[in-house]
Order: structure tokens, then C-alpha cells, then sequence
């Protein structure tokens, strides 16, 4: 009680030693708590006119909202939040923010109430400390909650859990993390994070020994750990639960583990229990989770228009049309060298600072090698673009080359990430000026989550978007709706088998030609595998896709002829009798599963198979047009042993994965995902 005097004064007091009621906070009880009711703030109605956005939740109620505080330090002034946690925020040597953004200050209050909360609020908006601040608040308004010993001496019981914050990635559970012990820093709080990839034994002593009252993790490990009884984490008194990207969360893919993971949780009939589910996106097909999650009277907040797109208006979005899939990354170069003469030519710019999206995890990787290709050649790394860093991150790079990238990337001014979907939610790297997306992505929420990696709180950027006109059917049922600006860049429509492929010319074609042509060998195969699933996926017809694939890898990557398949993966695949497929016979190779014949694919085939297509070729993989050291088994850079993860393989459920659009040709139906970005 004096240690509740001393953090809050008297009314916090009082209200800290009244009796719990199970479906309120503390914060309700107190009238002097809460700032004047403004008939004027409402929460959002819950209908919305762009079909795919409109969440109709009926039983949510539509209530008046107490007056919105816009100012943290008012926060503080008023009682309702510590002012630990408010000096944190607003010092300028921590977080140095004064405004609250509209959607912190429209969920406040609500969740200090102990309202259930699902709101939707564009990217980069502050949604992270939204839902942080009244969390971690009411965790210290928890008279169970001893943090009396506060500073570096801080302890708990690891059973001492109020809070769960359930991100989808891996980095984004640790980003929320830094973020949690910013905010709670100094107030005797123990954030502790559980996520995949890192060492399960060491995290789990790190919260034996130290306690936990915020618990922020993935599915993977937090299942992992609640479903053992012999990590000593359990979270018996546990009445909060977050879930971050939560449309990402609710899909077929996570929503098994969420169930799995509340299973674990308390009951909530004895323990009462506040949910929360923030996301930019929040589609239809995840409503009746939603309703089945939250408690009804749910407060739907939305600060997206309801006749909108939650896409930010001053983010130019531009599409450009390709002349094959080979002029992708010569247009991709064409944007970093447009935007950097006009940076030289005294333009008040921001260096370029870009994340490009693929949706393969080959071809980041394929994509990160020719770009480094060409940071390498003399011509190209003499000039200012030279000092562009590019750096790579997708599901298949251990968990410290992640982490790695990641770091690098938000600490680097300038620079090119070549990303798989793994970065697409929720990453704040600072400064990002452009986000460029290389085919068109698995879904709406997709494109526009990975959009929203660039004009984060308040700044500038540019979406571009290169498309093949084979996925043009796809683009209008997936995209159709975003406001899009169709552009050109002559790099995109150049006809590249014309083209010489050679560094010592300043020409971007030519340049990103001899690039593509000095990936090893290895790593286009796994390219050309990773795109399989996902371009057959794509294009209206199976024949354009492979026509377009075995284009880009003979005039783009110069490889002699296109990358055999196997007869069994072909005919699993339904490409057969595809015109243009060159199947290998794998006669003299035994025959792999299916895992290795992703990784492998038809990379350890020699045949002399012959395709029908001008880019059936000859089979096997004579080097040519700068293929380092031409085809080996190991020495290429990647090499070709078992461990290898590439292209595309195994999940790491036990399930196997295609692509991550499989079958799905822009339906409604949530398309498949492929869970090997996400954590497990
Ligand atoms: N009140 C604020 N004023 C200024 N900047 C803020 C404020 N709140 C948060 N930010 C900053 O805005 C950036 C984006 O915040 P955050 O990552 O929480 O966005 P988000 O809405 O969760 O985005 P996404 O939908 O991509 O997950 C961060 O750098 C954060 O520090």
C-alpha cells in the first residue's frame, strides 16, 4: 500500500487496495482516473466499404470514449500512467516523444479500463506502443505485482506472467521487446522474450532467474514451453494476452498454436482475461476468430478510413510492367541510380535506403548475390553506389545471420535488403525510402504490410511495384483496389538476350546482366526452383509461367539452358506436359524426396534432355556468360550438401511446401502459407 502511495498517489491507492472485480481494471473504479467524456470521440463504427477491410463485428459495442488525451506528459499529469514510464517516453535522451498518434490515444483508455480491443491502424503508426503502455501500466496497477525491487536488483517468480504478447516473426517479438524495456525501464518490470531459433535453455534460466511479468514470444517457442512442464514457466496468473499482427495470427497457419497456446493460459471464467489484437490489416476471413477470441462487447478502434485502403495517401505507389522476369533487377537498379542522380543533382533527398521483396526465398538470396556482384566491380563500386550495403534475410539463414542482417540494416543509412516475407510485418528500420516489390505478392494484406516498412511515423517514401504481364489476372483480383501509378523505367522493357553482359560499362542493363551471370551456379538453381511454386501460382497459364522462368535464367542469369526438373516433381506439380519444361531424366541420380528435390531439384540431373521451348536448351549446366567455375557439386558457392535448405523444401512442421501460393489463383479462400518465414 505505501509503495502504491509513493508510485501513484492517493487515489491510485485506494484504487490499488479496492476489490477486484473480474471484468474491469482498477483504472475503472476510480472516477478521478479518467479524463471527461466527449460526446464527439466515438469508436469507429465497424463497417467499412472496401470488401476485403470491411470486419463487421456486430456485438461490438459502439460507446462513447472518454476525452482522448493527446499529450504523454497529460498522461502522467493526470495519474493515469506512472511517471517512470512517462519520463521514458518523453525524455529527450530516451524516446523523446511528446504526441500521442491517433491510435494511442484511442485505445488508451480502453484498455486501461480493461476493455477487450481489437483496433486497426495504418503501418508505422505507433500501434507497438499503443498497446505497451496500458499493458505495462496496468501490470504496476496489479496490487499482486511486487516491484518493490526495482533498478538492476529486480526479481520475480517466473510464475509471476500477467502479460503475453504473441508476435508472428522472430525479429519482430525481439523488436517489441527493445521497445518494452524502453518503455519500462526503471519501474522494477521484467520483459523476457521466448523466440525460435535462439537457445531454449539459456532464455528459459534468463527467466527462472530473473522473473517475468511481460512475456513477448513466438508461437513455435511459446507452445514449446507452456506445453512442458519442466521449464518451470507457466503463467498461472496471466490476465493479459496480445496478439501483434493479429489477422497474421487468426490465418490457418498460426491459428492451431494460437488455440494451443490459450489452452495453456488460465481459465479465463476464473481468471479474468483482457485480449488485445492490433494489426494494419484486418480482413474478413479472420472475423469469426476474432469474435471467438474476444470477450463480447469488444472495442473495435479503427483510425482507417472506412472507405479506404490502409495504405498512407502520401506514399506514391508505382507498377511497372516488365518485359520478361529478367529485367527485374536491372529496374530494380534503375530506381536506386534515378533516385541517387537526383540526390546528386541537389535534390533535399535522404539516401537510398530500400527493402526489396521477393516471394521466393531463392531469389533474395539469388537477387543479394548479383547485387553484390556488383558492388564488387570496379566501375559500380567506385561510384557513390558503391557504398550501398546489400544485405539479405529470409527464413533460410540461421537465426544470428538474421539477427545480423536486420541489425545492419536498420543501422546502415544507405542500402539495398533483399528480403523474403519474414520482414514484411511490423519491422522498424528506420529511414527505409523505398520499398520495392518484385512480383505480385500472396495477398492484399501482404503487399500492404510490406509497403508499410517505408513513411514510417510521419516520413516519406515510395512503393514500386515490377510485375510480368503473366500476372496480370493475379495483380487485378489481388491489387486491384490499391491506388497504383503505372510507370515506366526503360530498364524494365529492355530486351535483355540483345544486351552484352559486362561490368565496365555504366549502362544498367549491361551491368546487372554480367551481375545476374556471375551468381553461382547453385544459387540460380535454387532460384529457378523457389520460383517454380510460386509463378505457376501467379500466371494465368502454367506455359507462360515456365516461358517466362526459362527466359529470365538463359537471358537474364545466362545459363545455356534452362534448369532441368525431375519427372516426379514435374508430374507432382502438374507440369508434365507443360510446353517449355525441361525435365531431367534422373536416370542416373537416384531418385530424392521431395524435400531434396526442391533443394536439388533437377540441379543434380546431366541429361541431355532437350525442351521443346527456345529455352529447353541442352540440359545440364555448362557454365556461360560468367558463371563462376560452371556446375560442381560442392564447390559452388552453396554447394549441394543435404543440410541445405534452398529453395523451397520441407516446413519445419512436417508439412511440405510448394510455394506459397500454391493453387491459390486470387480467391477468396486464405491462400496457403509458407510457414517456413515465420517462426518455429
Ligand atoms: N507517439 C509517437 N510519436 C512519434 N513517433 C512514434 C510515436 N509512437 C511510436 N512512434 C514511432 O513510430 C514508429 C512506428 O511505430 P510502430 O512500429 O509501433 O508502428 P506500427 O503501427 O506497429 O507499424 P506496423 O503496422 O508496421 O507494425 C516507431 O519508430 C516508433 O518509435
Amino acid at each position: 500500500m505505501l509503495g502504491t502511495l509513493r508510485r501513484f498517489g492517493v487515489s491510485n491507492a485506494l484504487r490499488a487496495s479496492a476489490p477486484r472485480i473480474n471484468s474491469t481494471r482498477w483504472a475503472s473504479q476510480l472516477p478521478k482516473m479518467h479524463a471527461p467524456l466527449a460526446s464527439s470521440v466515438l469508436t469507429r463504427s465497424l463497417h467499412s466499404s472496401f470488401p476485403k477491410f470491411s470486419a463487421v463485428a456486430q456485438e461490438s459495442v459502439e460507446t462513447e470514449s472518454p476525452k482522448q488525451i493527446q499529450d504523454f506528459a497529460e498522461l502522467g499529469e493526470q495519474n493515469l500512467v506512472d511517471s517512470t514510464i512517462i519520463k521514458n517516453i518523453t525524455h529527450p535522451s530516451r524516446m523523446n516523444l511528446k504526441t500521442m498518434t491517433e491510435v494511442q490515444s484511442m485505445t488508451l483508455q480502453e484498455i486501461v479500463k480493461g476493455t477487450d480491443v481489437l483496433a486497426q491502424a495504418k503501418t508505422g503508426t505507433g500501434k507497438t506502443l499503443a498497446f505497451l503502455l496500458p499493458t505495462l501500466q496496468n501490470i504496476l496497477n496489479d496490487p499482486g505485482v511486487d516491484v518493490s525491487k526495482v533498478g538492476r536488483y529486480s526479481r520475480t517468480a517466473p510464475s509471476e506472467i500477467r502479460a503475453l504478447i504473441i508476435s508472428p516473426t522472430r525479429e519482430l517479438a525481439e523488436q517489441i521487446a527493445v521497445e518494452a524495456k524502453k518503455v519500462a525501464f526503471g519501474t522494477g518490470l521484467i520483459v523476457q522474450t521466448a523466440v525460435g531459433g535462439t537457445q531454449k535453455r539459456a532464455g528459459l534460466m534468463k527467466i527462472q532467474r530473473e522473473g517475468c511479468h511481460l512475456l513477448i514470444g513466438t508461437p513455435g517457442r511459446l507452445k514449446d514451453i507452456f506445453s512442458d512442464p519442466w521449464t518451470g514457466v507457466a503463467a498461472p496468473k496471466l490476465n493479459t494476452l496480445i496478439l501483434d499482427e493479429a489477422d497474421r495470427l487468426l490465418d490457418q497457419g498460426f491459428a492451431p498454436d494460437i488455440k494451443e497456446i490459450q489452452g495453456y493460459l488460465p481459465d479465463p471464467t476464473k481468471i479474468d482475461r483482457q485480449t488485445l489484437m492490433f494489426s494494419a490489416t484486418v480482413p474478413r476471413e479472420v472475423m469469426s476468430l476474432v469474435r471467438q477470441t474476444l470477450k463480447p462487447g469488444f472495442q473495435f478502434v479503427q483510425t482507417v478510413r472506412e472507405d479506404e485502403v490502409p495504405t498512407h495517401h502520401r506514399v506514391p505507389q508505382k507498377c511497372v510492367w516488365m518485359r520478361g522476369l529478367e529485367n527485374g533487377m536491372p529496374a530494380l537498379l534503375e530506381i536506386a541510380k534515378n533516385y541517387e542522380s537526383r540526390r546528386t543533382n541537389g535534390e533535399d533527398l535522404r539516401p537510398f535506403k530500400a527493402i526489396a521483396y521477393y516471394n521466393s526465398t531463392a531469389e533474395t538470396k539469388a537477387a543479394a548475390d548479383a547485387f553484390n556482384n556488383l558492388r564488387r566491380s570496379h566501375n559500380f563500386g567506385k561510384s557513390p553506389m558503391g557504398e550501398l550495403k546489400m544485405l539479405e534475410i529470409n527464413s533460410r539463414l540461421t537465426q544470428a545471420e538474421r539477427t545480423r542482417s536486420a541489425e545492419s540494416f536498420r543501422r546502415s543509412p544507405t542500402g539495398i535488403l533483399f528480403s523474403s516475407d519474414v520482414t514484411a510485418r511490423g519491422m522498424d528500420f528506420p529511414d527505409v525510402t523505398h520499398v520495392i516489390q518484385i512480383g505480385v505478392p500472396r495477398d492484399t494484406e501482404t503487399y500492404i504490410h510490406r509497403l508499410g516498412r517505408t513513411a514510417r511515423a510521419g516520413k516519406e517514401g515510395e512503393g514500386w511495384l515490377l510485375i510480368h504481364d503473366g500476372e496480370e489476372g493475379v495483380y487485378r483480383s489481388r491489387l486491384g483496389r490499391i491506388p497504383m501509378q503505372q510507370d515506366s523505367l526503360p530498364a524494365a522493357k529492355a530486351d535483355m538476350s540483345q544486351a552484352t553482359a559486362t561490368f565496365e560499362t555504366n549502362d544498367t542493363v549491361s551491368q546487372m546482366k554480367a551481375a545476374m551471370a556471375a551468381v553461382g551456379m547453385s544459387q540460380k538453381i535454387k532460384s529457378f526452383m523457389g520460383q517454380l511454386g510460386t509463378l505457376t501460382g501467379n500466371f494465368d497459364s502454367k506455359r507462360y509461367a515456365i516461358q517466362a522462368l526459362n527466359q529470365q535464367f538463359v537471358d537474364g542469369f545466362g545459363m545455356a539452358s534452362p534448369p532441368e526438373i525431375n519427372a516426379r516433381l514435374a508430374q507432382q506439380m502438374g507440369l508434365s506436359r507443360v510446353p517449355g519444361v525441361n525435365i531431367g531424366s534422373g536416370s542416373s541420380r537416384p531418385v530424392l524426396d521431395e524435400d531434396d528435390m526442391f533443394t536439388r531439384g533437377g540441379a543434380l540431373s546431366s541429361s541431355g534432355h532437350r525442351s521443346p521451348s527456345r529455352y529447353g536448351g541442352r540440359g545440364g549446366f555448362s557454365s556461360r556468360g560468367g558463371d563462376r567455375g560452371g556446375f560442381s557439386r560442392d564447390g559452388d558457392r552453396g554447394g549441394f550438401s543435404r543440410s541445405d535448405r534452398g529453395g523451397f523444401s520441407r516446413d519445419r512442421r512436417g508439412g511440405s511446401s510448394y510455394g506459397d501460393r500454391r493453387g491459390d489463383r486470387g480467391s477468396s479462400r486464405p491462400p496457403r502459407r509458407n510457414m517456413a518465414e515465420f517462426d518455429f
